[in-house]
């Protein structure tokens, strides 16, 4: 589970130079990858035709077009058989470009500089306990005058880091506390560090098919807890399966009726649970015009945002008091040993400069209550919080 010494090196080589990297470690596996960009940020599609490399792609919830997503091209790539360097064609073991060379001998003997963050961007507004009760009371007047269904409001919460905060330690440690999530540490220069530890797939496309899920409700347990004998309450059950009738429609938009269904299940992540279907629908006719109808279909599910859609980031954009950045919005690497795998952005911290501010939000519905959804939240900044 630990970092290598030369991904360590280089990473805190890049950061120096002010380079965007992203570093992840894929759900129940050990291994580490890493995607170093030369060049800045770029835009890219995310489904398309031709990709000539890999490259990580990281996307708001409010996007206009969700197939075209912020990304950190792969021009300097790391996984568990060491450091490659595209050349253009292909990934070779040298360093081609003078960025490339340069990076590399920057990064000699780099192990223990920590990596952290420089931006001097202004972190998100805090939001209080009262103010989230009365956003989330307005939410449930809402749903009961029949104009939405359901809302997911979201607050943030800022804390000091300690001095010599290492984000490569503190990946590390979300890492071991989540062996079943998407741990991501993206690092960009200018708009600061997002650390993130993820139970959720919005969309994994593989040679053999796609899957996503519907992931909510909430409640919180203590250390291993028997997943059997945990029961939940009616308006919990209703919170998911209106994220399940979501994506049944998103796959029927795309003309796609043939897929599987998982679950509800009861699943676990740090100390909370969650009930999860998973859909799954085989690869054949889904080609890239396809797979990025699908994406557009499904980005932002009513786990992130409410039902009906327009309406939700409406209400959200004028009342939740704050930007959300990229939190609940998705990440992931894009067309990565012909795979592309996009979680969506959640149990997330943004560090900006020597700031940690945690993301946290939950489902609401007509049955909610204030103060419950705001302990909700508390919960939450326990995932990533713990590690700080
Ligand atoms: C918006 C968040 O959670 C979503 C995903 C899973 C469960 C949720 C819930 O129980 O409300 C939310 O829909 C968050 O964790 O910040």
């Amino acid at each position: 589970m630990k970092i290598p010494g030369g991904a360590r090196s280089l990473l805190s080589a890049a950061a120096d130079t002010d380079l965007p990297f992203a570093l992840w470690r894929r759900p129940d596996t050990v291994h580490w990858e890493a995607l170093v960009s030369c060049n800045g940020m770029t835009k890219r599609p995310v489904f398309a035709k031709t990709h000539k490399r890999p490259f990580f792609a990281i996307n708001r919830v409010d996007v206009e077009d969700a197939n075209f997503a912020d990304a950190i091209e792969g021009d300097v790539r790391l996984d568990k058989d060491g450091v490659k360097f595209w050349n253009g064609a292909a990934y070779g073991d040298d360093p081609v470009s003078d960025h490339q060379k340069s990076l590399l001998e920057l990064s000699d003997d780099r192990m223990d500089v920590p990596v952290q963050s420089r931006s001097k961007v202004e972190g998100p507004l805090a939001t209080d306990r009262q103010t989230y009760e009365l956003l989330v009371e307005r939410c449930v007047q809402q749903i009961k005058a029949g104009r939405m269904r359901k809302l997911v409001t979201s607050r943030v919460e800022n804390r000091a880091l300690p001095p010599e905060y290492d984000l490569l330690d503190m990946a590390e440690r979300l890492a071991a506390k989540l062996p079943s999530a998407f741990v991501a540490l993206v690092h960009l220069p200018e708009t600061g560090s997002w650390l993130v530890g993820t139970p959720e797939i919005l969309l994994s496309s593989t040679p053999d098919g796609v899957d996503t899920m519907a992931l909510a409700g909430t409640q919180w347990v203590g250390p291993d807890p028997d997943l059997r004998n945990i029961g939940w309450p009616d308006g919990l059950i209703e919170e998911q399966a209106l994220v399940s009738n979501y994506i049944r429609r998103a796959f029927l938009e795309q003309g796609i009726d043939d897929f599987e269904e998982i679950g509800p299940r009861t699943v676990s992540a740090a100390n909370l649970v969650h009930l999860r279907t998973i859909f799954r629908r085989s690869a054949d006719g889904l080609d890239a015009d396809r797979l990025a109808g699908l994406l557009r279909s499904l980005h932002p599910t009513s786990a992130v945002c409410g039902m009906p859609k327009p309406p939700a980031i409406e209400f959200l954009k004028r009342f939740e008091g704050y930007d959300r950045g990229y939190y609940t919005g998705y990440l992931g690497p894009v067309d990565w040993d012909g795979s592309t795998k996009l979680y969506v952005n959640l149990r997330t911290a943004q560090i900006l400069g020597q700031e940690i501010s945690l993301y946290v939000g939950g489902g609401i519905v007509e049955t909610s209550n204030p103060a419950r959804e705001w302990i909700e939240t508390v919960e939450k900044t326990k995932t990533v919080g713990s590690i700080i």
